[in-house]
Parts: structure tokens; C-alpha cells; sequence
């Protein structure tokens, strides 16, 4: 019988480790690419064509299904999987990263954070009780913890004190769900800016709270991709060996590698789906820019080495043909092919963490995405 939150190290090469993650909606396998469903839809796909991509689990938002339709309406109809018809397992991001980028007006208190609706200007309040609230109405697999997101250049002081919030947050967080309780984990979050010592000493407060694994956040927020790099080679290695590590809303391709190769088993990002309805596409030579005029004849596929519904069915002519006339089928079919070629990363890595070959796996995408 699995035992939701249990993590089994299969692998390892280097820092980068080949595991599976136990939920209550099955199995996960690690390093994993999580498709990001906001709204409880990953734009423009269904759940059929994600199952068919490969994707293991997907992301949903605290802050915008709270907002629209409600938790308690989903919660109502069966809770969120149920509400979308996936039945694999979900993680849900707690709205503090949200709150803190969409909403222009909030205020920030010990008690937790108000904000006004990117919908319609209303007030609401988030506690950090309120959002495993929430997260248990959504009834996801993966629940992250309120915390305070710092915005890149905030101080050193500003940012010392606000990991110390963003723990007490976190241990408001845990005292409101018992651990695996319906099956549900919960993700504590390290803060701490680009500050290493700061970045200890979050995660270092975490480790007395008892989480079913432990996430990195505030990276890719606006800062250089050294920065970022040098922060996750930082903390990556001295999160809990036993445990998943999650770096939050990362990456490119080499952002995913370098996370890996760091020690990180779960990446989320809206690059592919974002990128997809402005014809930016990922393929196995490049990125390809599919309104290029070069394409108006082309009648082979996207990507000759992908096996995704669109490079299986569509020439390069028709989908330039389908973007420059706003046909929304050019949405779905380069949303599916990027989803494909982010997921089919992840298993890439997976297979050669096996096989010790991870470092000629990075060497060859750094060879083609590496001056990106
Ligand atoms: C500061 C901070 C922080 C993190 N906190 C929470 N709860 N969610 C996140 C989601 C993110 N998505 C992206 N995309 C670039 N960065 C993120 C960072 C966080
Ligand atoms: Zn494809």
C-alpha cells in the first residue's frame, strides 16, 4: 500500500538524484516537469492530451481558484480533480506569490496579508491558515505554505526579517494540518533572498517544522541567471537528502538542468504554455519562432526527434499558417508540442541519472540552449 509522502532514492549521479514520490493520487517519478494549470486548466490542452504528453502531475493556484470560481464551490463539486477530471496528483501554490505580484494593493501583518482581487479590485485576506483552508477544499496532493515573497533587491534587513515571518508562517501552516492527513503533503518554503547565509538559516528554522518535502522560492524573480545559479548550487545540496526538493516557477531548459544537477527533483513553469501562444517553440535543434517567414513552405515536422500529436500530424507550414491567422488551434497544437518537449526533458534526465550520463545529458542541451 503506498504511503502518501514516501520518497524512495532510486539513483544517483553527482548531486542529481532519480526518485519516486508516493502520493495519494499515485506515483511520481523525479526529476519531474509539473505543466502549470492556474485556473485549474493548463491553457489550451485538456487533461487527455497531458496524460498523453506524459505529464505525472500538475500545478493549481491557491489565489485564483480562491477567487474565481471559490474553494468552497470546487470543494463542493467534489474537489479539484474531480472539478477538472484529472485524477493524477495535483500541487497547489498557496497564493503568496500571487498576492505579492498580481495584487498592486495589500497589506502585510503578522496575522497575514490583505490584498485586493486582480478580478474585480475586492478586499480579501489571507492567513496562513486560510490558504491551507483552502488547499484542503481544493484537496491537491501537495499543499505549499503561505510565505512572504520578497521582491528581487529588497535588503538584506527587509529580507532577514521576512524569512523569520515566512517560518512562523509555515509553523502556523503545519499546527492546522496533521501531517498526511486525507493524504495531503504539505511543502515548506526556503526564503532568504541571494543571500546565502540568510538562505541557511530559512531552510535551517524549516527543518524543525516537519514537512513532507521542502521548496525553493524567490528564484527567477528578475535576478541574473548567475545569481539564481548560485543560490541553487548553494542551498539545493543542503536541503533534507531525504526529501523532494521543489524549485518554485523555474525554468528554461538549462534552468532545469542546472536545478538537477543541483540536487532538485521538481520544477514548475508557465515558459512552455506562455511561450507556445507566442509561437516561441522548444525543440531538441532550438527554440524555434514559428511566425518566421522561412516556414510559410515548410512541410516538415516542428521537431523531427519529438513524438507529440502536433510533429506527429502538422507541418511547420501549417502551424506558421495557423499563428499568423489566430486560429486558436495554433494555441493548443504549440502549447501540446512544448508541454511534450519540457516533459520529455525531465524523462531525459531521469533516464540518464540512471545510466550516470546526467553530466553529457546537460553538455549536449548546453551545446544547443546554452547561449539562450
Ligand atoms: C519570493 C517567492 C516565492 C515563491 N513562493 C510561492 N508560494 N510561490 C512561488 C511561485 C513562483 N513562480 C515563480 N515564477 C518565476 N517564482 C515563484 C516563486 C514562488
Ligand atoms: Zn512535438
Amino acid at each position: 500500500m503506498p504511503v502518501p509522502g514516501r520518497f524512495t532514492i532510486h539513483a544517483r549521479d553527482g548531486k542529481a538524484r532519480r526518485a519516486t514520490l508516493h502520493t495519494a493520487h499515485g506515483e511520481i517519478q523525479t526529476p519531474v516537469f509539473m505543466p502549470v494549470g492556474t485556473q485549474g486548466s493548463v491553457k489550451a490542452v485538456g487533461p487527455d492530451d497531458l496524460l498523453q504528453a506524459g505529464s505525472q502531475i500538475i500545478l493549481g493556484n491557491t489565489y485564483h481558484l480562491y477567487l474565481r470560481p471559490g474553494d468552497e464551490l470546487v470543494a463542493r463539486r467534489g474537489g479539484l480533480h474531480r472539478f477538472m477530471s484529472w485524477d493524477k496528483p495535483i500541487l497547489t501554490d498557496s497564493g503568496g506569490f500571487q498576492v505579492f505580484s498580481l495584487s498592486t494593493i495589500r497589506k502585510i501583518s503578522e496575522k497575514g496579508v490583505e490584498f485586493r482581487s486582480y478580478l474585480d479590485g475586492s478586499k480579501h485576506f489571507f492567513s496562513p491558515e486560510k490558504a491551507i483552508s483552502i488547499q484542503q477544499n481544493l484537496g491537491s496532493d501537495i499543499m505549499m505554505v503561505l510565505d512572504e515573497c520578497v521582491g528581487y533587491g529588497a535588503d538584506r534587513e527587509y529580507t532577514a526579517r521576512s524569512l523569520e515571518r515566512t517560518t512562523r508562517w509555515a509553523r502556523r501552516c503545519r499546527e492546522v494540518h496533521t501531517p498526511g492527513a486525507d493524504g495531503q503533503l504539505m511543502f515548506g518554503i526556503i526564503q532568504g533572498g541571494f543571500h546565502e547565509d540568510l538562505r541557511e538559516e530559512s531552510l535551517g528554522q524549516l527543518l524543525e517544522i516537519p514537512f513532507e518535502g521542502y521548496a525553493i522560492g524567490g528564484l527567477s524573480v528578475g535576478e541574473s541567471t548567475e545569481d539564481m545559479y548560485r543560490i541553487l548550487n548553494h542551498i539545493g545540496p543542503r536541503m533534507p537528502e531525504e526529501k523532494p526538493r521543489y524549485l518554485m516557477g523555474v525554468g528554461t531548459p538549462m534552468d532545469i538542468l542546472e536545478g538537477i544537477e543541483s540536487g532538485v527533483d521538481m520544477f514548475d513553469c508557465v515558459l512552455p504554455t506562455r511561450n507556445a501562444r507566442n509561437g516561441t517553440l522548444f525543440t531538441s535543434q532550438g527554440k524555434v519562432n514559428i511566425k518566421r517567414a522561412e516556414f510559410r513552405e515548410d512541410d516538415g515536422p516542428l521537431d523531427p526527434n519529438c513524438q507529440c500529436y502536433t510533429c506527429r500530424n502538422f507541418s511547420r507550414a501549417y502551424l506558421r499558417h495557423l499563428y499568423t491567422a489566430r486560429e486558436i488551434l495554433s494555441y493548443r497544437l504549440n502549447s501540446l508540442h512544448n508541454i511534450a518537449f519540457f516533459l520529455e526533458l525531465a524523462r531525459q534526465a531521469r533516464e540518464a541519472i540512471e545510466g550516470g550520463r546526467f553530466a553529457e545529458l546537460k553538455a549536449h542541451y548546453q551545446g544547443i540552449y546554452g547561449t539562450d
